[in-house]
């Protein structure tokens, strides 16, 4: 694999223009999608004095921070206060119950995209001269030349460069489903712009979005209904992580209809939706007011124009990509959620980094060889780190696994948020395989493990650790000692 992809001098440019192109439409490297990879990736090159063309579609920022983790995180910080606040009594405090203005929480939101955008534009643009920003839709014309298509009435223009970057990202996947595109259905896009409360809102697919959007909504008044069409939430958990989940859940009000495959939906002429699905017990017809669509993603390369470059996809249109990020076309490259695998902003951003270590300082790195660490934003939170029980099984993988309910520990109890567990699997050579913590600040605690497995610590030095007292920390301590073989 050595050299597949070029690793082209400042200034040069290997690839012929096409005739009839000028100067000014050649670039050292073009980026296209302003991802969570495809920023940093500008920066870097346009520091290594590269001139670097970035084009994008849409809003600068892609994904995470106009249609995903910000605004969702901003808007789980609403809900969650609302439910502190509901939920005050239990400390001994008397408040009233809180009023959620949506079009004011809402705003809160569009503010905090707008000062991230706001933020890349000047990055982009003021403080890096060599980074040319083209709003506009990009298409492969051939192997290194696209055609840019600009947002504004201005002529088309073809550009080349020896390196181009896929960085397109995904949208939300629309199931075949009968009328689902007739009744105004959301998706994370749209819902995350509705400035009023859904009286019911019904979410097909119990997934990352389908349960931190419901227990969103839950919390801020609506009736909420969770479609899937597996037997389980969150399907790629072990089942107690599931299940306690789905419980922790079900005990705010959240009403979940597993293995049901929906058939149809439709409105009726007083606005009220019908989903019709069938379950084991028989057909369901669920009435609600509003339908999000949160079933999975589609990779943005249907316009791409990846045929007339030569670039290979797989069945679902992903780009595939080799374990260093190359296409098979010589000095493309796809990083982030189009080239398929896990779909998670940190793994974009890491993505970035393996290209740029191969393209600026000659380092070599692969994807295989990285943690793959998630948070699904809940609360408790479900910090998830290396292996499953699931994964150590299918892998054949001996392991011995700990399991301690959150209420063992003392922060828990004093601060009155005792839901959940943690879970270690721990290998022959006492060294941690993997963990599951759903807990009230499970993405930090599951942190501290990724560092402990990063540093290869055995279990006794965490077990043995002296950590600081009340801390939710203090839970290494003691999840250790619960270690057995697995049932
Ligand atoms: C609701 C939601 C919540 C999420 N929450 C989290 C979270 O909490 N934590 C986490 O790690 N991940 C989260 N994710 C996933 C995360 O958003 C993505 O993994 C991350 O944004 C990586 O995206 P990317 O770099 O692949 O590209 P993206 O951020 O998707 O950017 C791609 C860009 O390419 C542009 N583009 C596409 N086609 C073209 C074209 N032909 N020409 C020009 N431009 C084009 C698009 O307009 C877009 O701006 C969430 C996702 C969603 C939907
Ligand atoms: N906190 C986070 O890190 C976070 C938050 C949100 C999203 N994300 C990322 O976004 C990606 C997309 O998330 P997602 O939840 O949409 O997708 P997903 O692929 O994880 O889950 C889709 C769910 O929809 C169900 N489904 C599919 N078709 C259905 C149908 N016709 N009817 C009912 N259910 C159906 C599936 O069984 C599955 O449970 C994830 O891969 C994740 O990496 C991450």
């Amino acid at each position: 694999m050595e050299g597949r992809g070029p690793q082209v001098p400042r200034g040069a440019a290997s690839a012929q223009p096409p005739p009839n192109m000028t100067e000014s439409q050649r670039f050292d490297a073009i980026i296209i999608g302003s991802g969570q990879a495809g920023n940093p990736l500008a920066y870097a090159l346009a520091d290594a004095g590269r001139r670097v063309a970035l084009i994008e579609s849409r809003h600068l920022g892609g994904s995470c921070i106009n249609y995903g983790c910000s605004p969702t995180k901003a808007l789980l910080a609403a809900a969650h206060r609302a439910h502190a606040i509901r939920t005050a009594g239990a400390l001994g405090l008397r408040v009233a119950a809180p009023e959620v203005d949506m079009p004011a929480v809402i705003g809160r939101k569009n503010r905090l995209v707008e000062l991230h955008r706001e933020g890349i534009r000047k990055n982009l643009t003021l403080e890096h001269p060599g980074i040319k920003v083209l709003h506009g839709h990009a298409a492969f014309v051939g192997p290194r030349t696209l055609m840019l298509t600009p947002n504004r009435e201005i002529e088309a223009q073809k550009l080349t460069a020896p390196l181009i970057f896929i960085n397109t990202g995904t949208v939300a996947a629309w199931p075949d489903i009968e009328g689902i595109r007739e009744v105004g259905a959301l998706t994370n896009e749209t819902l995350l712009d509705l400035a009023e409360l859904p009286e019911h809102l019904i979410i097909l697919g119990g997934s990352y979005i389908g349960v931190e959007f419901g227990q969103m909504y839950r919390r801020f008044g609506a009736r909420v209904t969770i479609v899937d069409t597996e037997t389980r939430i969150m399907s790629r958990e072990d089942e107690d992580v599931q299940l306690e989940l789905q419980q922790l859940l079900e005990a705010e009000g959240i009403e979940f209809v597993l293995g049901a495959r929906a058939r149809r939906v439709s409105r009726g002429a007083d606005g009220t939706l019908t989903l019709t699905a069938d379950t084991r017990q028989g057909e369901r017809r669920l009435r609600g007011s509003h339908l999000l669509v949160a079933a999975g993603r589609q990779p943005n390369t249907a316009s791409l124009g990846l045929d007339l470059a030569g670039i290979d996809t797989d069945e679902h249109g992903y780009i595939r990509a080799d374990d260093e990020l190359r296409t098979g076309v010589p000095g493309v490259y796809a990083l982030g959620d189009v080239k398929g695998g896990p779909q998670f902003t940190h793994i974009s951003y890491d993505d970035y980094r393996i290209v740029r270590d191969r393209l600026l300082h000659g380092r070599r790195r692969r994807t295989a060889a990285r943690p793959v660490p998630y948070v699904v934003f809940t609360e408790p939170q479900l910090g998830r780190v290396g292996l499953s029980e699931k994964d150590a099984a299918a892998q054949g993988v001996a392991y011995r696994v700990g399991k301690l309910p959150v209420y063992h520990i003392g922060r828990a109890r004093e601060t009155e948020a005792p839901a959940g567990f943690l879970k270690v699997l721990v290998g022959a050579d006492d060294r941690l395989l993997g963990a599951a913590v759903l807990s009230e600040q499970g993405g930090e605690i599951m942190s501290m493990l990724q560092i402990a497995m990063a540093g290869r610590l055995k279990y006794q030095q965490l077990q043995n650790m002296v950590l600081a007292h009340p801390t939710w920390a203090e839970a290494l301590n003691n999840v250790f000692a619960k270690l057995r073989a697995p049932q």
